[in-house]
């Protein structure tokens, strides 16, 4: 049986997440399925999960009152599950925050200490063209969307945690942590008819045909 990619569905920009992964699964005919996760009936049949971009603070309540907590905890900390992260994502996953830290409970799992708003509020939001070939085949030009977006300030621990993407002012706004964690500050969900990110993270991750 194929497996199963969870997006999970408490707050935020899950939606176009899906419709990014369907669109990968039709034209290239891969053996998946994609569902929203806010039980723990739904995450128990994943076995990939993508924390969508919102509102970290929003997010991590939620799934406290909801009793989602322990289980996506000990999810993402099972090292069989591909896990993926965007912006606020990558937040609720990481073990440390430096700033606006009060209120979000996270998934201690990416070990950096990472920076809320780091750019500044909605208006300073920006879409920018990055060249992801260095681990995107022929992606040089991919539309990137920045929505107070956060940045990784420091990588605790370097033997496991990868800088994937730099902006040219240093600023590190995507990472790896081993073979099956992914955290990106932006939103590749948000880049419109544009699906070689979901693509790549389905090859690369949850296939582990890379
Ligand atoms: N676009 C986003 O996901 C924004 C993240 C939001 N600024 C937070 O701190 O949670």
């Amino acid at each position: 049986m194929g497996k199963c990619v969870g997006i999970l569905a408490l707050q935020g920009a899950f939606i176009e997440h899906i419709q990014h992964l369907e669109k990968c699964i039709t034209e290239n005919k891969y053996d998946l399925s994609v569902t929203t996760v806010k039980t723990p009936e739904e995450l128990e049949i994943c076995d990939a999960l993508i924390i969508p971009g919102g509102e970290s603070t929003s997010m991590s309540l939620i799934a406290q009152r909801t009793g989602m907590y322990p289980h996506l905890l000990k999810f993402v900390h099972d090292p069989s599950k591909a896990i993926w992260g965007t912006c606020a994502g990558l937040i609720y996953l990481s073990k440390e925050l430096s700033n606006e830290k009060e209120l979000v409970k996270p998934l201690n799992l990416l070990k950096v200490k990472v920076k809320r708003n780091a750019f500044g509020r909605q208006a300073q939001s920006f879409i920018k063209d990055c060249d992801f070939s260095s681990f995107i085949p022929d992606c040089t030009d991919f539309p990137t969307v920045f929505i107070r977006a956060p940045v990784i300030e420091t990588i605790l621990d370097p033997q496991e945690v990868l800088p994937l993407y730099t902006l040219d002012n240093g600023l590190i706004v995507a990472a790896t942590q081993g073979k099956n964690i992914l955290a990106t500050s932006f939103h590749p969900e948000l880049a419109e008819n544009d699906s070689r990110f979901h693509d790549w993270f389905i090859k690369k991750f949850v296939l582990k045909q890379l």
